[in-house]
């Protein structure tokens, strides 16, 4: 009954197979919020190093993570997304490769996903919400009536960053960032807490041979069936 009334899509993989993109696109769709979490994991890092916090000091991060002073805004006019720690605007600091490397480091600590836990799920609210991350279908909404696993290759990962790094301006290497990406994985896919892996129940959806737009048809059809099967209310 709590799933009909706060009806959650939970949409999670590795890094670069395109969540984001779908999140962001399915949000704009049904008029649903989103949920990045990533983009908790990577301002909770970027919060550590600006206070001289490592990133392995966990009895540190536990009470920064609990107390993080974060705002996720919507610009009214461009409606794009905005993101501000302790009063400073770190939107695109957070979207940097350093940024998400130092994330996936704190997103290995146990006591730190825990403190993050509540936050998440605050984000569950009536209008409906798309939730973007690792976890989002294993632990933060288990109960979640659609849960879509989004994968692609490493090499095609990677490529995908190359061209929009360098359309930021970005001097990077096709090679370094496969390193990275697969460095990623590993840490994502095998930490002790909360492992990147398929809830039992999620959809896997390869996208290596699709565009974002016919990955974001392939969940507009997963929405419709499972409105069909009663699992949501009719979208408008
Ligand atoms: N199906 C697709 N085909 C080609 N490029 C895509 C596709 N989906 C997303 N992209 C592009 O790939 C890059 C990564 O996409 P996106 O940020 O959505 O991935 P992500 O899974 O959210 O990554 P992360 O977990 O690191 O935040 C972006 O530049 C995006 O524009
Ligand atoms: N639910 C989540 C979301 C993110 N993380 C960690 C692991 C990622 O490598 C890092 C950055 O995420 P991104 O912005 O690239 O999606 O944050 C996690 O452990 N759990």
């Amino acid at each position: 009954m709590q799933a009909l009334l706060m009806p959650v899509i939970t949409v999670d993989g590795p890094s670069g197979s395109g969540k984001g993109t779908v999140c962001r696109l399915l949000a704009e769709k049904l008029g649903w919020d989103v949920l990045d979490s990533g983009a908790i994991y990577r301002v909770l890092s970027l919060a550590a190093l600006h206070h001289q916090i490592a990133l392995d000091n966990e009895e540190a991060l536990v009470p920064l993570a609990a107390n993080l002073d974060v705002q996720f805004l919507v610009d009214s006019q461009t409606n794009a997304g905005k993101v501000i720690l302790e009063g400073e605007d770190v939107s695109t600091t957070i979207r940097n490769e350093e940024v998400g490397a130092a994330a996936s480091k704190v997103a290995a600590l146990p006591r730190v996903r825990e403190a993050l836990l509540r936050r998440q799920r605050a984000f569950r609210t009536e209008n409906g919400l798309v939730a973007d991350g690792r976890d989002m279908g294993t632990v933060v909404f288990p109960d979640a009536p659609l849960k879509i696993y989004l994968t692609a290759s490493a090499e095609e990962r990677a490529r995908r960053r190359f061209v929009e790094l360098n359309e930021r301006g970005l001097d990077v290497t096709l090679s370094g960032l496969l390193e990275d990406i697969k460095a990623r994985d590993d840490r994502d896919m095998n930490r002790a807490v909360a492992p990147l892996v398929p809830a039992d129940d999620a959809i896997e959806l390869d996208t290596s041979e699709l565009n974002a737009q016919q990955v974001f048809d392939k969940v507009i059809t997963l929405i419709d069936i499972a409105i069909s099967e009663g699992k949501f209310p009719k979208r408008n």
